[in-house]
């Protein structure tokens, strides 16, 4: 009987030590378990960025001024180290070099925004075209083409022509409508022969709400009792002004394309929206209403129309008479007006009730009764990343997918983007810069999340990352780098692969 039991006991220990061994020898971020292939045939791997944080040559080639380059000059202070996007990282001189390290990294796509004040200098088509913008829009186009690499085309990434600013507010009027039609239309007419994937708009949520409701992005509006510096503005009306007119001009841009372009060029038209996963601060009825109130009023904001022509009721109900109203026939053309979401993702927060909020001064933060938190009982919801808004929580990308496919009828999706920044510290070496354990680490958790929502029958084609160089992180400036691919600041702009690229090189190998 002893014998036995020893033998038996030798078995387990034999059993237990394989097993510690094969877990030392696959390194959990190895690709062994997760590559391209762990995704259905066709899905498309890509990398995202927008014109004014990557193009530079601000006053090159007869581009006209955007409302961003009038905020950065006139507002240096607003931006963390006061920086602007004059050269950003200088990639309308260097696009070919930025393809090439695409091609190296075994991409599929490349996801890109045309600057509108870059195509039309004076905001309106009837003012003239800029050529030199159309040449290079076209030659990126081409040389993505030339390497494999589809272009994914942005409209509108928070770039609006300052003229367009000073002569009626921008989208604080319906009158953008007209224009926005007309600056699809000329680049749909120049460039939809070759662009097969059109995004009108970038994230309407935060171009509303860090533009009219908080300072911090271009134009910097919000109410004066918020006491933030705010160049004028109303927290309590102009963030649903703005939205309302982003919907209108969206599918305005989508109508035209479906009933003048499509046919022909047989491309496909949608919107990219941005939305964290709201997770209730705890399982009291009161939180997890707290928590579909705050998706409601980041996400179902746009999806609700887009899906249902209408906002949400409980929209509806927390912000009343302030809530612009569709009529019957804008309802009709929001409605169903794309062929797929792209939804940006980046983090999560808890949801908490917060029935304070009912009394004193108005504005889209306090409307929806919630209080947006990134911390439990003092515990972060995730790991901080280098932005103070930043917590890695992956499973969120999942939540929000199979959220999105059960509420808004099963659209097809891209991820259009998602990453994750470290702070640019100027002290360590550049050898240090490249390691970036933290973001294989990101990546990593996030794409498994990915395919798991694929396996519970989310439509998602495609997954672009946040983003392929460091570049001007908007108020943030130069002092966060979200890249796959290091730029030396300091020396030229050079660029340099880091860990990150190295690691989708080897998962996105054929
Ligand atoms: N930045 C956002 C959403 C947002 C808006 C206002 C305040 C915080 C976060 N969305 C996407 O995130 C990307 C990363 O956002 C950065 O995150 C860290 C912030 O400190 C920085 O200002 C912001 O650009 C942007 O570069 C893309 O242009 C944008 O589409």
């Amino acid at each position: 009987a002893i014998h036995t039991l020893f033998l038996f006991g030798l078995l387990i220990l034999t059993v237990l030590l394989r097993i510690s061994f094969a877990a030392l020898i696959t390194p959990s971020h190895g690709t062994s378990s997760l590559n391209r292939s762990s995704f259905p045939p066709g899905f498309i791997f890509g990398t995202a960025s927008s014109a004014y944080q990557y193009e530079g040559a601000a006053n090159e080639g007869g581009r006209g001024p955007s409302l961003w380059d009038t905020f950065t000059h006139r507002y240096p202070d607003k931006i963390k180290d006061e920086s602007n996007g004059d050269v950003a990282i200088d990639s309308y001189n260097r696009y070919k070099e930025d393809v090439g390290i695409m091609k190296e990294m075994n991409l599929d796509a490349y996801r890109f925004s045309i600057s509108w004040s870059r195509i039309l200098p004076d905001g309106k088509l009837s003012r003239g075209v800029n050529k030199e913008g159309i040449k290079y829009y076209n030659n990126l186009i081409n040389e993505l083409l030339s390497k494999g690499i589809q272009p994914f085309v942005t409209l509108f990434h928070w770039d609006t022509p300052q003229v367009l600013e000073d002569e009626y507010g921008g989208f604080l009027s319906p009158r953008i409508v007209e224009d926005f039609r007309d600056y699809a239309e000329v680049c749909f007419k120049a460039f939809g022969d070759r662009v097969k994937h059109w995004i009108t708009l970038n994230e309407p949520w935060s171009y509303s709400i860090g533009g009219y409701a908080v300072p911090l992005l271009a134009p910097g509006r919000c109410s004066a009792w918020l006491g933030l510096n705010c160049t004028g503005g109303d927290s309590a009306t102009e963030p649903y002004l703005v939205s309302h007119h982003q919907l209108l001009a969206h599918a305005t841009a989508v109508q035209l394309y479906r009933n003048k372009y499509q046919r022909s060029q047989k491309g496909i038209i949608g919107i990219t929206l941005v939305s964290n996963w709201m997770v209730p601060l705890s399982s009291a009825r009161h939180h997890q209403n707290a928590a579909q109130r705050a998706l409601d009023f980041m996400l179902g904001w746009f999806m609700d129309p887009l899906t249902n022509g209408d906002y949400p009721h409980t929209m509806k109900s927390l912000v009343g008479s302030r809530l612009p109203k569709f009529s019957e026939d804008e309802s009709n053309m929001i409605k169903g007006s794309f062929d797929f979401l792209g939804l940006n993702y980046y983090t999560a927060n808890y949801a908490a009730y917060a029935p304070q909020f009912r009394s004193g001064n108005k504005s889209y933060v306090t409307d929806s009764l919630v209080n947006l938190l990134t911390a439990r009982n003092g515990i972060p919801i995730g790991p901080k990343a280098g932005s103070d808004w930043l917590y890695v929580y992956p499973r969120g990308i999942r939540d929000l997918l199979v959220y999105t496919r059960r509420k808004y009828n099963n659209p097809l999706i891209y991820i259009t983007e998602n990453g994750v920044d470290e702070v640019n510290n100027a002290t360590i070496s550049l050898e240090e810069a490249l390691v970036d354990n933290m973001r294989i680490d990101y990546y990593y958790k996030h794409l498994s999340y990915i395919e798991r929502a694929i396996k519970d029958g989310v439509d998602v084609r495609g997954y672009f990352a946040w983003s392929l160089l460091d570049n001007f992180e908007w108020s943030s400036g130069y002092t966060v780098r979200f890249g796959i691919n290091y730029v030396d600041y300091k020396n030229g702009l050079k660029r340099y692969p880091k860990l990150s690229a190295r690691w989708f090189k080897n998962f996105l190998k054929n």
